[in-house]
């Protein structure tokens, strides 16, 4: 059977568990978790309960992995069309569609329930509206709508912290809502380095991406703005005495080498500076917030 052939079937073909893994996009689901947990830690002056820290990123890991495998489902098409996505287990028709949204309300209800049951209903009906929010408003209308589409989307990835947070105290709180917008300012920087090195195939696929719509230029431009605000928004724990001089001095060292990125693109406009400064996001985002941590239990 061809390959296209394959993605329209209704049965899946030749399926591992590691497909199903797949379809939850895990390691950007495990950075999720690493934000939720800081922010657990970081809702009190202590250690959180084993229950909340447990149960609580349980749930939201299984939202966030049921949001990533609908994004499957629904970008079924133009994964077939990016080289980058291709081999995808629904692209291809290993996973057909109809399976894997059995699997996406599966993981959703097992979400649901942990998160109503041992957390609390605020973090469940916040991390179903993050579920909503990148399956249904990014995924489904905004990806193909605007170029903005990856702001406004991003709000969605940006709310573990948040979720974290709640988890552990029941209510909303200012600080938590500093690191929503950390992650808030980043996303566009994390993802359009890398829109600028897969430009061609969001082309062909017919996304409206920045770099498509705007230019490489324009886009390398709302990189280092973004970037700059970045930098400052990640000031913002240290300005409201949520943090320390050890989470200034981090925050300042990883802000400025991601500035240096900015830069280096919007000068050169270089496919592998562009690759190599997605890179560097993860990396970034990965640090601060275990610098976040780090001065939390050592700050002076
Ligand atoms: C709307 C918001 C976002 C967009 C559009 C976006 C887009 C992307 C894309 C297209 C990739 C490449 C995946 C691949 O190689 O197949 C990626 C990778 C990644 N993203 Fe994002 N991202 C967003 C938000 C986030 C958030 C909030 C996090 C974590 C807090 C995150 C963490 C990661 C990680 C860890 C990877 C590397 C995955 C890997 O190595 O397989 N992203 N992102
Ligand atoms: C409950 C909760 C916290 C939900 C968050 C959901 C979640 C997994 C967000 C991930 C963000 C992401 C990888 C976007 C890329 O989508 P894309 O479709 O533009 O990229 P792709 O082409 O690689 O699929």
């Amino acid at each position: 059977m061809s390959q296209q052939a394959k993605a329209l079937s209704y049965k899946s073909e030749n399926v591992s568990w590691r497909d199903f893994l797949e379809l939850t996009k895990p390691r950007v689901v495990a950075l999720m978790i690493l934000t939720s947990v800081i922010g657990m830690l970081l809702a009190v002056p202590d250690l959180p309960g084993w229950r909340v820290l447990l149960f609580g990123n349980l749930g939201i890991a299984l939202l966030a992995g049921a949001a990533a495998v609908v994004n499957h489902v629904v970008d079924q098409k133009i994964d077939t069309i990016m080289a980058r996505t291709r081999k995808r287990p629904v692209a291809t028709g290993r996973i057909a569609p109809v399976d894997a949204l059995l699997f996406a309300i599966s993981l959703a209800l097992g979400g649901m329930l942990v998160l109503v049951w041992q957390v609390n209903t605020l973090t469940a009906w916040l991390t179903l509206a993050s579920l909503v929010g990148y399956a249904g408003v990014y995924t489904l209308f905004l990806k193909r709508a605007t170029p903005q589409n990856i702001v406004i989307g991003g709000l969605a990835g940006a709310m573990p912290p948040l979720l974290g947070w709640t988890s552990v105290t029941g209510q909303v709180d200012g600080h938590a809502l500093l690191l929503v917008l950390i992650i808030f300012a980043w996303t566009p920087p994390h993802f359009w380095a890398l829109a600028i090195h897969r430009k061609e195939e969001y082309a062909e696929a017919g996304i409206p991406m920045l770099p498509v719509t705007h230019g490489n230029r324009y886009t390398e431009l709302h990189i280092l703005l973004y970037t700059l605000m970045l930098l400052a928004v990640s000031l913002l724990p240290f300005v409201t005495g949520m943090s320390g001089y050890l989470y200034l001095a981090g925050a300042l060292v990883l802000g400025l080498r991601f500035l240096h990125y900015a830069v280096r693109l919007l000068r050169g406009d270089d496919r592998r500076v562009a690759l190599a400064t997605f890179k560097y996001s993860i990396s970034y985002l990965m640090a601060l917030f275990v610098v976040l941590l780090v001065d939390h239990y050592l700050s002076f």
